[in-house]
């Protein structure tokens, strides 16, 4: 066996003995990533692998994002959404081909046992953040086209530019959809088919979620089928692994369901990045992750095609032509 050999198979079998039922979620310091010292380099990746195959989420700290742009982004965002409904649904996510623009509360469901998430949002692409010239993403495919903003005046615009302000600081150039989410507050007797956002897996390769601090919301499912809260943590950002990354790897890093719950009484915001792959890369288990005792599990599949049959079915009951 070449030594390539004996790290694949190590890799499997560490993945396949290695205890997913966590009940914290880990929180890891981002400081050495640009460290000089190789060594302490490989011990953060190291740290991160774990997280991966362990969890599937984990908290970064000094992450180098300032803490005011999704501040920002969110505050700029809340006269957009106290406008009237029907102005709203003007940039309904269904009137463009690649869902970019408002979903509406009830107007998506992430499980299908749900009945509808209660979140309203709005959808973006990458786009430049200099003057919006109507030609805001040059992608092709099933998940190809631009973003749509509001109408309106200065207030729109600081929406418009606040929030690609975040976006451009927290990646760049990927297929990346963002959205900023608002999670009115649940009270009173509630259909448990109903909370902020159903049970899920991501879609992509991995997330950036900002959220609100002191709104518990978040919740994600450990192996053992308990809910593990993952509490705001000032300045972090939460990252956690989409499905693309998980076909991949053919599940050796984790894609972990969870859901969000606002059950505090008070209106929460968040802001997920979902970071994909461009969408023509083709997705199918890397070699290093497949051996005979560990079959590929996932047929390959194009991230666009993925991605867009994934928002088909989140959105279908609240297509038009359904309703
Ligand atoms: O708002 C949150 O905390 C979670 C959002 C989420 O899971 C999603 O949009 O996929
Ligand atoms: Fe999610």
């Amino acid at each position: 066996m070449s030594d390539h050999d004996v790290e694949l198979n190590n890799l499997l079998q560490v993945a396949q003995e290695v205890d997913t039922a966590f009940d914290d979620i880990p929180i890891i310091d981002m400081t050495n990533a640009t460290s000089q010292d190789l060594g302490l380099r490989l011990a953060l990746a190291q740290e991160i692998k774990d997280a991966c195959m362990r969890v599937g989420f984990f908290y970064v700290k000094n992450h180098g994002i300032p803490a005011a742009l999704p501040e920002k982004a969110i505050q700029d965002a809340l006269p957009f959404f106290a406008l009237p409904e029907e102005e709203k649904m003007k940039y309904n996510l269904h009137a463009t081909p690649n869902f970019k623009g408002y979903n509406a509360l009830l107007s998506e469901n992430t499980d299908p046992a749900g009945r509808g998430d209660l979140n309203e949002g709005y959808n973006l692409g990458w786009e430049v953040l200099e003057e919006h010239d109507g030609l805001s993403h040059d992608t092709e495919g099933p998940m190809g086209g631009k973003n749509v903003w509001p109408e309106g005046g200065e207030d729109m615009k600081a929406f418009r530019r606040s929030a690609l302000i975040y976006y451009h600081a927290a990646v760049t150039r990927p297929a990346a959809i963002m959205r900023i989410l608002h999670y009115p507050p649940q009270s009173g007797p509630v259909d448990d088919r109903i909370i902020g956002i159903g049970a899920h897996t991501d879609y992509e390769v991995f997330t950036i979620l900002w959220q609100q601090d002191d709104i518990p919301a978040l919740q994600v499912l450990n192996s053992a089928g308990k809910w593990i809260h993952a509490l705001p943590i000032p300045g972090t950002l939460v990252v956690n692994l989409g499905d693309q990354l998980a076909r991949w790897t053919n599940d050796v890093f984790k894609s972990t369901v969870h859901r969000a719950i606002n059950r505090s009484g008070v209106r929460r915001y968040s802001i997920p990045l979902f970071f994909g792959t461009d969408y023509d890369v083709v997705i199918e288990a890397l070699p290093s992750c497949i051996s005979p005792t560990h079959p590929a599990k996932y047929e390959p599949v194009t991230a666009g095609d993925y991605v867009k049959s994934r928002l088909d079915a989140t959105y279908m009951a609240s297509k038009p032509s359904l309703s």
